[in-house]
């Protein structure tokens, strides 16, 4: 579906260029629910921006190719782009669900208006009447009420805003949707309804989805595959099971060790430092500073992601 082959992307700043996505290949497969996950700063957005095509703010792709091919099931079109050609795909092959339900949503516009000024010519074909009786539907099916469209968006909970963020970019039925933290900063009981609500349209339109979040749990729960990405990288991709089960690279490693467990005693082991700067990265494995297994190769030269066992690929020299 999207084929990312050395992808390097980042911003210009005064001092350098900050690869925040640096020498990433990466294929997003058709059909899939694939998490990237990852310490706070490692490029995960950047990654996600550049899969959208997402060039705003200062972000640029300074090398390598990211190519699109996405498959109309009904029709068998088949759609071909590249990333920089994105633009003209979001919300019809592929839509976003940003972080930010305040943020995003217009605070003096009533939700229907915001859905319909969304949606694409094609879906607003019919009457005003039928366009929204089409969306009372679809929202009914994810149990979201009529009068939300009534609703200015502060009349909503914080859960209910981001349930229509998610409900808009399915609306159009996207090979494509991708979430960036799409439930940071709700609690646990909402957030597990909306990971649902986006499990359930993955399956409903056998699309999709990729998810950002640095909350292992949430990949635990709902991705096939994920990707570990550090410090620019990609250290690890594979599929969710497999990864918890049997880490391969210290990064995956430590930082499953470090999450919680039912009835567990004694102190978790917590990662010890910071990753380190995108604008001057270390030569070699840049976990290497924090890695209990490095040894001197690790420091001279850069582990290439490779297969070691099928589908399952690390960036370690050793592991
Ligand atoms: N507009 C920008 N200009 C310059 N540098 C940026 C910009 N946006 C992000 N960065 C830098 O790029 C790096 C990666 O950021 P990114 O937001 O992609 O990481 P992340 O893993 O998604 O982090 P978080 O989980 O905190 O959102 C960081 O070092 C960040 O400071």
């Amino acid at each position: 579906m999207i084929e990312l082959k050395n992808v390097r992307a980042g911003y210009g700043t005064p001092e350098a260029f900050v690869a925040a996505v640096d020498d990433v290949t990466l294929t997003v497969q058709d059909n899939e629910i694939l998490g990237i996950a990852g310490e706070s700063g490692c490029g995960k957005s950047t990654l996600m921006r550049t899969l959208y095509g997402d060039f705003s703010g200062g972000l640029k792709m300074a090398g390598g190719t990211v190519k699109g091919s996405f498959t109309d099931p009904e029709s068998g079109r088949v759609t071909t782009s590249e990333a920089a050609k994105f633009q003209d795909l979001w919300w019809d092959v592929m839509s976003y669900v940003p972080q930010g339900s305040m943020s995003v949503l217009n605070p003096i516009m009533k939700v229907e208006n915001q859905i319909v000024d969304a949606l694409p010519k094609r879906e607003k074909k019919g009457s005003k009447a039928e366009l929204r009786q089409r969306i009372v539907e679809f929202l009914a099916g994810f149990g979201l009420p009529e009068t939300v469209l009534d609703s200015y968006p502060h009349q909503l909970s914080g859960g209910m805003r981001q349930r229509v963020l998610v409900a808009i970019a399915a609306f159009v039925r996207p090979r494509l949707i991708l979430a960036d933290e799409p439930t940071t900063a709700l609690d646990v009981v909402v957030q597990k309804r909306i990971l649902l609500m986006l499990v359930e349209i993955q399956r409903r339109l056998k699309n999709t989805l990729v998810l950002v979040s640095h909350d292992l749990g949430v990949h635990y729960q709902i991705t096939d595959r994920i990707a570990i990405a550090y410090a620019g990288k990609i250290v690890e991709v594979g599929p969710t099971s497999e990864v918890f089960e049997n880490p391969r690279h210290p990064y995956t490693e430590a930082l499953i060790g470090a999450l919680p467990r039912v009835g567990q005693k004694g102190e978790r082991v917590g990662l010890e430092g910071r990753p380190p700067s995108l604008a001057s990265p270390p030569d070699g494995c840049r976990f290497a500073a924090r890695c209990p297994e490095a040894q001197a190769i690790c420091r001279q030269s850069s582990p290439p992601l490779v297969d070691k066992a099928p589908n399952h690929a690390s960036a370690c020299h050793f592991r």
